[in-house]
């Protein structure tokens, strides 16, 4: 066996004292523009790095340019010290030219359009119970926003924040070959900066990740507020729940204005060190000039230098800022791709028969204290119906996700056709079952393709037919559109039963030799109920079929009922069976009996 189930994630910490170094930064960059374009972002990152460099020292040129211009006899000297500025601008230029290629000729967002797919794969890839942990809108500012912010600014991010630091870094070592003095002050601004950001740098990376943790929350939020209004507002309740998205939204400004003190108190002092540095560079260059040991051509030269890279290496600070918001992106979206699928037993196989058997099955939900499934044994014969009846939160849901291997056992297995769930290939047992629940998704496509979903492959009359045999031909043809109508402007205009049967239609065309039924008649008015009847009979002739059902007059045919209370299977047999053992079922059947006689009665 691989690596172990369920592995929860932690988010990546790059940093051992929470400091994540800049170099941590590019190896979370380059992992998450993949294999393919990782060389690539490697040698623009270097070409912008260079770029900044050779700008430095194009800069620093400008004093022995002008000392030359001002006490040489000719030209000559000023003009080659020119012909030097030009060279190391110019090739600065092109080497950024170079370098920003990698964003302007669309490797960029190709590289986000593939970390993307590589997310919806593993979100595919990733047991359902951890998904199911995570909300809708935080995976999908996730999936959108984190990926944008993490890539597609990546790299003008990155060479404002070189320019920033490494041209006035590199002016400074270029003007302390023209002169020691004044360059070595230069190079003090650096000592006394540095350990300044390193000071503050965790403390910005914390608030950064906590207002990246804070925008997914609002947007899960916001996305469960308008997906829930229609029920909010029938249960007059949607002001209550708005309140609720008030509170969250002031707990972001609270988070935002906490990070713009911390963010503004460092930016201010860095801002101030520098400012102050340079100026003091050029009280000493005045001073040099007074005492006859400086040109002063050259201070002119280095006034215009200290003035050119003041603005950037103050602000140097915000830059990096963005760069947190970036990191705090790369380490949310790390943690999600370090999740482990479920793990795959050796030898792989698939079966050939379909008997379904639970073993000795006990589960406990990762986040129960007590098990939901206990000491579960069963044998679902090929071809047979299986109804599973029991109070609710008995665990009957829990059971067919089990097969579904949404999750594994923690004790016992379950087999389909002998062979244990945890040897077939997590992508095959989707193919294997076919489930059929009471609230159908609809994807916002048109009609024909939502039938397809459950088989891609299907052409337009096999599509066709599979709905004909669910039904749903009378109020397909009615739609404004017909087949080519888009569900996602009319889907909440289609009944209950028409949405079931669309579904049905999806399983008819998957054909999967296992079909799963949750309760999906059971909120269906009895016309509809019918024509979703027929629809599924069609779909269960010949499969193995578990119903989940609540309603027992549903299944009295079935081949067995599964009675389970509190996780344990109580009792097993036909409906006559059970009734004359009169023991949980017969109570059961009772019970629905008289609530039946009492409503006809009210
Ligand atoms: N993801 C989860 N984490 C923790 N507990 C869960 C989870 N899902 C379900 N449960 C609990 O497990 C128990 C069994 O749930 P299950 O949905 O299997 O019951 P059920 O018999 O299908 O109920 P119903 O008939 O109401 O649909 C319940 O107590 C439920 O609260």
């Amino acid at each position: 066996m691989n690596a172990p189930a369920n592995a929860k994630a932690a988010p990546r910490k790059a940093g051992k004292t929470g400091a994540t170094s800049f170099l941590t930064t590019f190896r979370q960059l380059a992992d998450s523009v993949g294999p393919e374009d990782a060389p690539g972002l490697r040698r623009a990152l270097a070409g912008l790095i260079a770029a900044a460099a050779l700008q430095g020292f194009g800069l620093a040129a400008i004093a022995p340019l002008f000392t030359a211009a001002a006490t040489g006899p000719g030209l000559g000297e000023a003009l080659v010290w020119f012909g030097v500025m030009v060279v190391l601008m110019g090739t600065a230029s092109a080497l950024r030219w170079v370098a920003q290629g990698f964003d302007f000729d669309g490797r960029m967002v190709r590289a986000t359009w593939r970390l993307r797919s590589r997310l919806g794969a593993k979100l595919r890839e990733i047991p359902l119970e951890q998904l199911q942990d995570r909300r809708a809108g935080e995976l999908n500012s996730m999936v959108l926003g984190n990926v944008d912010e993490n890539l597609l600014y990546a790299l003008t991010v990155l060479n404002l924040v070189f320019t920033a630091v490494v041209t006035p870094f590199c002016a400074a070592l270029g003007i302390l070959l023209f002169d020691w003095r004044l360059g070595l002050l230069l190079l003090l601004v650096f000592p006394a900066i540095v350990p300044l950001y390193r000071w503050r740098r965790p403390a910005l990376g914390r608030g950064k990740r906590i207002l990246g943790q804070a925008h997914q929350e609002a947007s899960a939020d916001v996305l469960e507020y308008t997906q829930g209004l229609p029920i909010l507002r029938a249960v007059g309740r949607a002001g209550e729940k708005a309140e609720r998205l008030s509170a969250t939204f002031r707990k972001l400004e609270q988070i935002q204005i906490f990070g713009h003190r911390k963010g503004a108190k460092p930016n201010i002092i860095v801002a101030s060190v520098v400012e102050l540095g340079l100026v003091a560079v050029l009280g000493v260059g005045v001073w040099l000039v007074v005492a006859g040991s400086l040109h002063p051509a050259a201070l002119g030269a280095v006034f215009v230098i200290v003035v050119r890279l003041s603005e950037p290496l103050s602000t140097f600070i915000l830059y990096t800022a963005m760069l947190e918001v970036m990191e705090a992106a790369l380490e949310r979206i790390a943690a999600l791709m370090a999740i482990r699928p479920a793990p795959q037993m050796d030898p792989p196989a698939m079966p050939e028969s379909h008997e379904i058997r639970f073993e000795g099955v006990g589960f406990t939900y990762a986040n129960a204290d007590s098990p939901t499934i206990r000491d579960f044994d069963a044998v679902l014969p090929e071809r047979s119906l299986t109804a599973l009846v029991g109070p609710s939160g008995c665990g009957k849901t829990t059971l067919t996700r089990l097969l579904l291997r949404h999750f594994d056992p923690q004790k016992g297995h379950v087999t389909i056709g002998g062979v244990d769930l945890r040897q077939i290939p997590a992508d095959r047992i989707d193919g294997l079952v076919s489930v059929v629940f009471q609230d159908v998704y609809l994807f916002n496509d048109t009609v024909l393709a939502n039938i397809r979903m459950g088989r891609p492959e299907a052409s337009d009359d096999e599509v066709r037919a599979a709905a004909a045999a669910a039904q749903c031909l009378d109020f397909i043809e009615r739609l404004p559109q017909g087949w080519h109508t888009p569900l996602g402007e009319i889907g909440g205009r289609l009944s209950g039963g028409e949405r079931q049967r669309i579904s049905i239609a999806r399983a008819l065309l998957k054909d999967a030799p296992i079909v799963v039924l949750d309760e999906p008649t059971a909120a269906l008015d009895t016309e509809s109920e019918l024509a979703v009847q027929s629809a599924l009979d069609a779909l269960v002739a010949e499969k193995t079929v578990i119903v989940i059902a609540h309603r027992l007059s549903t299944i009295v045919g079935a081949d067995q009922i599964l009675v389970i209370e509190n996780g344990k299977l109580v009792q097993a047999g036909r409906h006559g069976a059970l009734i004359g053992q009169g023991g949980r079922y017969a109570r059961m059947w009772a019970a629905q009996g008289a609530r039946k006689r009492w409503s006809v009665a009210g």
